[in-house]
């Protein structure tokens, strides 16, 4: 039954174009992604209504929306200048990627119980888990697969307060494991958080816009040493610092099989 449970795992993922990670794009063997091109969401603030995983074209939560406010479209706006292009006759490729990002990904998948306890349930990502636009978590990262590194801008909403007036710092780390995380699933393929540590230097003002940057250390066989860091948008000030740790799984552990 284990062998048909992950039989059943690696057939789905390998004939979805989506990441088994909502947020990470892989380009490991086991994960496929949509690659969206970024001219096409360029200074875009309409609202996307699909209804993925039903629509074949599923709701990418990292696209503007009316609750993002003017500094958050402009960091949107810089980062997707410099992403891949694709003009009449050709492609221009740029050093970044907009990553997409779904709340969930796994409806689709046919066979093995375990698996189908997953689909049916009601679980979501946690960071795309408020549908309520502009309450919770609003980010976007981009990718710069050259540098082995990327940058996240992230607006925080009024429900993840922590001190009167600043941002849960509980919301913040949540950001860090998910952008590192991020990182290390895009280079190196399925990974877990084995440790992670913050220093908090300066509060978040609740509502602001900060920029969660994250670098590749070293990878040490199935270990994947990455930094991060949270600034201001011109980054003159910094607010917090990590390191992590990542280690390479196999999708059966993910899974618990
Ligand atoms: C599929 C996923 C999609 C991919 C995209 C991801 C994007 C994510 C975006 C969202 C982000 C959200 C992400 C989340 O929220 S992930 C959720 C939070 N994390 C977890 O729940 C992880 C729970 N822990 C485990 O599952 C295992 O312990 C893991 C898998 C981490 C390691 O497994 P295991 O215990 O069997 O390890 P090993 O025996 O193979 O050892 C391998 C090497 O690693 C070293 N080591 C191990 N632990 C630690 C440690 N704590 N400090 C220092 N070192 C450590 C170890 O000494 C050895 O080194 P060496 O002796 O070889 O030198």
């Amino acid at each position: 039954m284990i062998r048909s449970c992950f039989q059943a795992v690696r057939t789905f993922i390998s004939h979805f174009p989506v990441t088994l990670c909502p947020d990470a794009v892989s380009h490991g063997a086991l994960i496929k992604s949509t690659r969206l091109q970024c001219s096409g969401h360029r200074s875009a603030r309409g609202l996307s209504m699909s209804l993925w995983p039903l629509s074949a074209n599923p709701r990418d939560f990292s696209l503007p929306n009316a609750s993002w406010s003017a500094e958050m479209q402009q960091v949107y706006d810089h980062y997707n200048a410099l992403c891949e292009v694709k003009t009449k006759d050709s492609e221009e490729k740029g050093p970044w990627y907009k990553l997409p990002s779904y709340n969930r990904s796994l409806k689709h998948a046919a066979g093995g119980v375990y698996l189908s306890k997953i689909i049916q349930s009601k679980s979501r990502l946690f960071t795309r888990s408020n549908k309520e636009y502009g309450a919770a978590f609003e980010y976007v990262i981009f990718m710069n697969k050259q540098e082995k590194k990327c940058v996240c801008a992230f607006q925080s909403g009024h429900l993840l307060e922590g001190p009167p007036g600043h941002v849960h710092g509980g919301a913040i780390a949540t950001m860090m494991d998910t952008v590192t995380g991020t990182l290390a699933g895009y280079l190196a393929g399925p990974v877990m958080t084995a440790n992670l540590n913050i220093n908090y230097r300066s509060p978040v003002p609740l509502g602001s816009v900060v920029l969660l940057h994250s670098a590749l250390d070293r990878i040490e066989g199935k270990k994947i040493f990455v930094n991060g860091r949270v600034t201001s948008t011109d980054e003159s000030k910094l607010h917090t610092e990590a390191t992590a740790l990542f280690i390479s799984v196999n999708v059966g552990h993910v899974f618990g099989i």
